[in-house]
């Protein structure tokens, strides 16, 4: 569906985007990740054809995104990170003037702007001025729009940014029902988003791809380390250097709360020694427990590790 090959984007002398290159089949949900600043928003907006890039090439379907731009674009919904609404018309005004916009005639429109109020849930405010709309009913029109004409792909832009609590669970919930029918990329930088919607994570810093697997997998990648948690009553220095001694025991952080942290090597089941060690010592055993790495683990691995080459 999306095919990326060697996409570098400058803005003046800033390279926003360095030689990307990722793939991405149909049906796949694939997310963006990044920091701030990483290139993001600059890689969708060439997917989009909102601008072309410096060098390399971008493609939806097999048409370039800047010299097949219309053919490409009707393969795509776009959700831009800051929707272009248009306050002084109705919803269903708007959704009209963007299908007519997508070239759809008149009987199509009514239908394919039926069907894009009911599967956003926006039949309540379908005659209501885009002006008084709370934040989450903007960013269902702005879902609405990119639905317009069916198209396969979806290239959503922070879908839940600026979202309440609710609001972005709704919204989630949408764009988990929307995969059934489509191919999404959607960036974001929230972790436990990317983790509950996408099989494929690409994660971007400064421009460049530092990974590309599905969730699990990047974390299995961490190492071949296991992380522990111990909450023992007894003296904190004592028991730090207890535990650092136990075989296998790589490295003993002593927590604020009073608990530790521990990494050690997997190839030793260490839990057994650790609880005979604290018990040894006379001391309380009050909670052992292994952790999972989690996809945020992985983001901080890679993002800091990256340092600057200037
Ligand atoms: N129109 C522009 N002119 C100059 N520099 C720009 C422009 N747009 C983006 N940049 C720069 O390009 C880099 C990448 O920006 P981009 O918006 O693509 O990142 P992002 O990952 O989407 O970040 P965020 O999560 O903050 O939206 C940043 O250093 C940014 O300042």
């Amino acid at each position: 569906m999306i095919a990326v090959r060697d996409l570098t984007k400058y803005y003046g002398s800033i390279a926003a985007i360095q030689q990307l290159n990722f793939e991405v089949a149909d049906g796949e949900i694939v997310g963006f990740l990044g920091p701030n600043a990483a290139g993001k928003t600059t890689t969708l907006k060439i997917l989009a054809g909102y601008m072309p890039p410096t060098s390399g090439t971008a493609s939806v379907k097999g048409y370039d995104c800047i010299s097949q731009s219309l053919a490409a674009r009707h393969c795509l919904g776009y959700l831009p990170e800051n929707v272009p609404l248009y306050p002084d018309l109705t919803v269903a005004q708007f959704l009209d003037f963007v299908a007519q916009a997508k070239g759809l005639d008149r009987s199509q429109r009514r239908l394919e702007v039926d069907r894009a109020v009911s599967d956003c849930s926006l039949e309540e405010v379908k005659q209501t001025l885009i002006a008084v709309l709370s934040k989450g009913f903007r960013q269902r029109v702005g879902l609405a729009q990119a639905l317009l004409g069916r198209p396969p792909l979806l290239i959503l832009d922070e879908p839940t940014i600026g979202l309440d609590p609710a609001q972005i669970v709704e919204i989630r919930e949408l764009i988990r029902q929307l995969a059934g029918e489509h191919t999404v990329i959607l960036s974001s930088h929230i972790l436990p988003e990317v983790s509950q919607l996408c099989q494929r994570v690409i994660i971007i810093n400064r421009g460049q791809i530092v990974a590309s697997d599905t969730p699990a997998n990047l974390t299995n990648q961490l190492g071949r380390d296991a992380r522990l948690h111990l909450s023992v009553k007894g003296p904190t220095s004592e028991v730090e250097a207890a535990l650092k001694a136990v075989r296998g025991v790589k490295t003993v952080l002593s927590e604020a709360d009073g608990s530790f942290s521990l990494e050690a090597d997997l190839d030793y089941e260490v839990r057994p020694e650790l609880a005979r060690c604290v018990v040894q010592h006379g001391w309380d055993l009050l909670e052992l427990k292994t952790q999972e790495f989690t996809l945020e683990d992985v983001f901080m691995n890679l993002v800091t590790e990256e340092k600057p080459t200037d």
